[in-house]
């Protein structure tokens, strides 16, 4: 029997708890007084309550009967003996996946040769120590075991093994008939090459080059999508009409983009596609851009007068983005060219004639608008024969690991570089909101491919506001600013307890409210027990 002093903290005592050590120690106070004795149970029990810098003299009991003593002994002394046998190293060594064994205090036992394989810790480095050491040298982040411990129940997480492989971890206690932890086995998985091979499957899938002629629209970089692949499809379809297309979506989702594919793939394609961002100029000067004007009709006008840019569309296609910033004199104006393809330039009564496609998109909605009495209804319903919702980024998440390869592999050519980014990096960023959309993403990328003076892209290259992977901009409503919140409490929590069910724990929710919580707010939901 070991002798341990009563000032001891719980985490200090664990470690004279070992396989091969008996499993009650006596405890004495500073002036070697015996003060009673520190069961493996109550270790188990005080590691469990989370207890672990208290002092021990809180646990020890005064009495243990012997026969319970021997009885420990002796099974701790057999389970120690099977795990040393023959037969155990051939079963558990046979197995492709890692395998590790602690006690009911959280020390380790046995690992078999693929655990080594995997993570290149050897038995040396862990056989008798307790989980809470091994994260406290940094040889693992998290453990599974002590979480089981922790819970009586299985658990699951992702470990950092010396801060680079990553290995997922199944943790399985097995309980005696008094419901006490007798020991835990753990399963191990490496997925630094699952990972991979996802982000590599998810690239494939998301087929870059599949549009029909995609290399004479210069749309041959298109990352497809669930949802923008169903948008192509749906814009090959009106393309081939002269059908008026409204598109909706976010700053930088995508709609230029397939404004500009319907042009590609109709029967205009030979002819100009034209672009007008009613928003980017002074509402004043949308209309004589737009319809044009004749000689000194205003001041600060060209002297010859100037072609608008609906007569230089004749025949092509025009696209009119932001169409819910035109003034609402100008809608009236639009409205007649869409209804009977007629105009006049500014300063001219002469009624023109042209023949355009429209094509409009916005951010706002417009339905909206209509009902506040800032865009005309009549227009509304003329420009809105077929829309298309542009989904933002953040709603189609599979698409971000391909867009930051197609664009790495861009700006790399463009900047005469071989920049690589870590699967963390290519992690983190799947988790970000993108409120800019693709746009946002793109800069970022050219960003980093510019100003990083290393070939590998890592986390700590990111912006500041990106490493706490928070959006920038200020939230616009009551609702957003409490999901704002929720998201980061949440990845706080996650982010402290590593599990969903430690973390829910942390923040006195059901574990399943906040797996429900996260899949809403669109968080992945990566450590669940
Ligand atoms: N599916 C996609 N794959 C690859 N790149 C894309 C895709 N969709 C958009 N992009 C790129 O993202 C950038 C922003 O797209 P786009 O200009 O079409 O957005 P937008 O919705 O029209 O934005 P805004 O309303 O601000 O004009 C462009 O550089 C475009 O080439």
């Amino acid at each position: 029997m070991n002798y341990l002093r009563a000032s001891m903290t719980v985490e200090e005592a664990v470690a004279h708890f070992s396989p091969d050590r008996n499993e009650v120690q006596e405890v004495y106070s500073e002036t070697d007084e015996f003060i009673g004795y520190l069961t493996v149970e109550a270790i188990a029990h005080a590691i469990h309550c989370g207890e672990l810098t208290r002092p021990i003299r809180e646990f020890v009991v005064p009495e243990v009967s012997l026969p319970d003593q021997e009885r420990q002994a002796s099974s701790q002394a057999q389970l120690h003996a099977f795990f040393q046998s023959p037969t155990c190293q051939i079963v558990f060594n046979a197995l492709y996946d890692g395998v590790y064994i602690t006690d009911g205090a959280g020390i380790t036992l046995f690992i078999n040769q693929a655990y080594q394989r995997i993570t290149g810790i050897s038995e040396q480095e862990v056989i008798g120590v307790h989980m809470g050491n091994l994260i406290k040298q940094g040889i693992i982040s998290v453990s599974a075991s002590l979480e089981t411990i922790r819970t009586k129940r299985p658990a699951t997480l992702i470990q950092t093994i010396r801060n680079s492989r990553k290995i997922i971890v199944s943790a399985t206690p097995v309980l005696s008939a008094a419901n006490e932890i007798l020991y835990i086995i753990s399963s191990v998985r490496d997925i630094t090459e699952l990972i991979r091979l996802k982000h590599e499957l998810d690239s494939q899938k998301l087929l870059r080059s599949d549009l029909p002629q995609a290399d004479q629209t210069g749309l041959e970089n298109v990352v497809l999508g669930t949802a923008t692949r169903s948008l192509f499809r749906l814009a090959d379809k009106v393309a081939k009409t002269d059908a008026k297309v409204l598109l909706q979506g976010e700053t930088g989702a995508g709609k230029s983009m397939i404004a500009k594919y319907i042009h590609a793939r109709s029967a205009r394609s030979s002819e100009i596609f034209m672009e007008l961002n009613c928003a980017a100029i002074p509402g004043h000067l949308v209309e004589a851009e737009l319809f044009g004007y004749e000689p000194g009709s205003f001041t600060g006008a060209l002297k010859q007068g100037k072609i608008g840019i609906l007569e230089s569309a004749h025949r092509g296609t025009l696209f009119l983005d932001e169409i819910g910033d035109l003034p609402l004199e100008l809608q009236v104006k639009l409205l007649k060219v869409v209804e009977e393809n007629q105009f006049m330039r500014v300063g001219s009564t002469e009624m023109r004639h042209v023949d355009v496609r429209i094509i409009t998109a916005t951010h706002r909605d417009l339905a909206t608008l209509v009902r506040q009495g800032l865009f005309r209804e009549d227009l509304y319903y003329r420009l809105n024969i077929v829309t298309f919702e542009v989904p933002p980024l953040r709603q189609r998440r599979e698409e971000i690991v391909p867009l930051l390869e197609t664009y790495l592999e861009k700006f790399n050519e463009k900047y005469n570089e071989q920049k690589k980014m870590t699967l963390e990096c290519y992690e983190w960023l799947t988790n970000y909101d993108w409120p800019g959309n693709i746009r946002e993403l793109a800069n970022l990328v050219e960003r980093l491919v510019v100003t990083t003076y290393h070939d590998t892209i890592d986390v700590g290259d990111l912006p500041g506001f990106l490493q706490q992977v928070l959006p920038r901009r200020e939230p616009t409503s009551l609702r957003e600013a409490v999901a704002r919140l929720e998201r980061m409490m949440i990845a706080e929590a996650l982010q402290n307890h590593k599990t969903t069910r430690a973390a829910a724990e942390a923040l006195e929710i059901s574990q399943s409210a906040l797996v429900q919580k996260m899949k809403k707010l669109q968080m992945r939901v990566e450590n669940e027990s």
